[in-house]
């Protein structure tokens, strides 16, 4: 599990280690890493290679500087290039002095066909709206021309706390201070950030914003049958979901709980026809249950409320997804109860506009996790798990393919069958997003929910061994 943490924690932080910030010597640090990162891309022989700084006027351009002054002093030539009148003093004479050259703006341009690398010091947490500018035309030629950016902190445009894809420069490397920021975890801005380099500079952070699984905490948490195992032991998941206007609801939504490693299903919804027809292993008499998923697919059905209202009353745990999120009336929620909503679900729960949903996703899941005491999975393209203790942890981000008609029933049958194992629920909501993206990943390509959720069982052992793409 790794963290998060937003610009004004990092702040805090950061003023919170006094002397270290005020002498220089948390930039010294950054600066040192920074370097250190940069020789390893260019590899056994430095010497003669050349690196070109972009260099803004805050702190971020004072750590591109003092970076380049270690470079100098290994013999590689660094050029660096002012985007802004007036630089980091100290950083700007030390450059100077140990033999860095300025360079224009259309000369940076120009030294991008013989440029080894570019070490993009332009904004850091400090930057606001976007690149703009000469700085966003040399951001786009560095793309053009397939030029190496090393990215101080962040790639430059990008907001740390966003998740938005402003006009920024697109990093291979992000090398970044403390600890991560959103703007490295979340889609799109993510995508723009390359691999990213957590360097520690002394910082005491407390308890994150965010937190984010990898495929080693899914591997940790999946609940793998022992040689005991039973199909009680592994879990049995009763299923409503469906309906006349929708059968394949039914069918991808109790594909995710067979696939996902239920031990047995039980569809007891309105297309059994359908549902036998594609998965003989399923029953469709009524016994034993240990999780209910309903709502997938019910399109408007009279009965919502009382299906919704009975399912909760047995106190199972159980995911409530699509239409059943606007049947839960009084019905008393709990930590045990998974609502999977997507942004424009989540927003007509909390009677907000989708777009304020969009623009801080974590805030309201919380919110939503925080006002009915369930657990939250905000669906989309990073997927969100809010707790009601107010944790919120990021699943495993996988490509866009899942981005699809039929994603959502699939992932819910997933969180269920792994609710019916004995998963607490924000762990089954992590298990079975980060499931999904993890087959997304590996087995890549337009394909539909029916194949993709057959990918999940074949990456589910491939956990414990190497040669995933995690
Ligand atoms: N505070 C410190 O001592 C440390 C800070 N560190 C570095 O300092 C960075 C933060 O430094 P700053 O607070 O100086 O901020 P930045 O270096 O991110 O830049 C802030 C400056 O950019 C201007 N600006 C904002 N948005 C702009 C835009 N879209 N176009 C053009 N100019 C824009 C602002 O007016 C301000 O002058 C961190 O990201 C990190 O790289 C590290 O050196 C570690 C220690
Ligand atoms: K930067």
């Amino acid at each position: 599990m790794d963290s998060v943490f937003t610009v004004a924690e990092i702040r805090r932080a950061e003023e919170a280690t006094g002397d270290l910030l005020a002498s220089g010597e948390l930039m010294q640090r950054a600066a040192s890493a920074l370097a250190s990162v940069v020789l390893d891309e260019l590899g056994d022989r430095p010497r003669g290679r050349r690196v070109l700084l972009a260099v803004g006027s805050g702190n971020n351009g004072g750590d591109a500087l003092w970076a380049g002054v270690r470079l100098l002093r290994r013999g590689v030539r660094v050029d660096a290039w002012r985007t802004a009148d007036a630089v980091h003093e100290e950083g700007w004479a030390a450059f100077v002095a140990a033999g860095g050259r300025e360079v224009d703006a259309m000369s940076a341009l120009e030294a991008l066909v013989d440029a080894d690398l570019v070490v993009d010091g332009v904004l850091g947490i400090g930057g606001r709206g976007g690149l703009r500018g000469a700085a966003a035309v040399f951001a786009q030629a560095c793309a053009d021309t397939q030029t190496p950016v090393i990215a101080v902190d962040l790639p430059s445009g990008l907001e740390g706390d966003s998740c938005v894809a402003l006009p920024s420069f697109a990093a291979d490397v992000t090398v970044t201070f403390g600890g991560r920021k959103a703007c490295q975890v979340l889609q799109p801005a993510a995508s723009r950030c390359g691999r990213v380099v957590v360097v520690d500079i002394g910082l005491d952070l407390g308890e994150p914003e965010l937190w984010t699984w990898s495929a080693a905490d899914v591997a940790a948490h999946y609940p793998w049958p022992g040689p005991d195992s039973d199909k009680y032991a592994r879990g049995v998941v009763g299923v409503d979901t469906g309906s006349a206007t929708y059968p394949g609801a039914a069918v991808l939504a109790t594909m995710g709980a067979v696939y996902g490693g239920a031990g047995m299903v039980r569809y007891l919804g309105a297309a059994r026809d359908a549902v036998v027809a594609a998965l003989p292993n399923v029953v469709t008499a009524a016994g034993r249950v240990q999780a209910w998923l309903v709502g997938s697919g019910w399109g408007s059905r009279p009965d919502a409320s009382a299906i919704v209202a009975w399912c909760l009353g047995e106190g199972l745990p159980t995911v409530v997804d699509a239409d059943a999120l606007f049947a839960l009336g009084d019905a008393t929620l709990g930590g045990h109860v998974l609502l999977t909503p997507h942004a424009g679900e989540l927003a007509r729960l909390l009677s907000v506009e989708r777009s304020a949903v969009e623009a801080d996703p974590a805030g309201h899941a919380r919110r939503a996790a925080s006002e009915t005491g369930a657990v939250v999975l905000l669906k989309g393209a990073s997927q969100y798990v809010a707790e009601p203790s107010g944790r919120v942890t990021l699943a495993v981000g996988g490509p866009a393919w899942t981005a699809q008609a039929g994603s959502g029933d699939t992932l819910a049958g997933l969180c269920a069958a792994m609710l019916a194992a004995g998963r607490p629920a924000g762990e089954a909501a992590l298990l079975g997003a980060s499931l999904q993206a993890i087959a997304a990943r590996n087995f890549p390509g337009p394909r539909p929910p029916q194949d993709l959720v057959r990918h999940v069982a074949d990456v589910i052992p491939m956990l414990r061994s190497p040669g995933l793409d995690r």
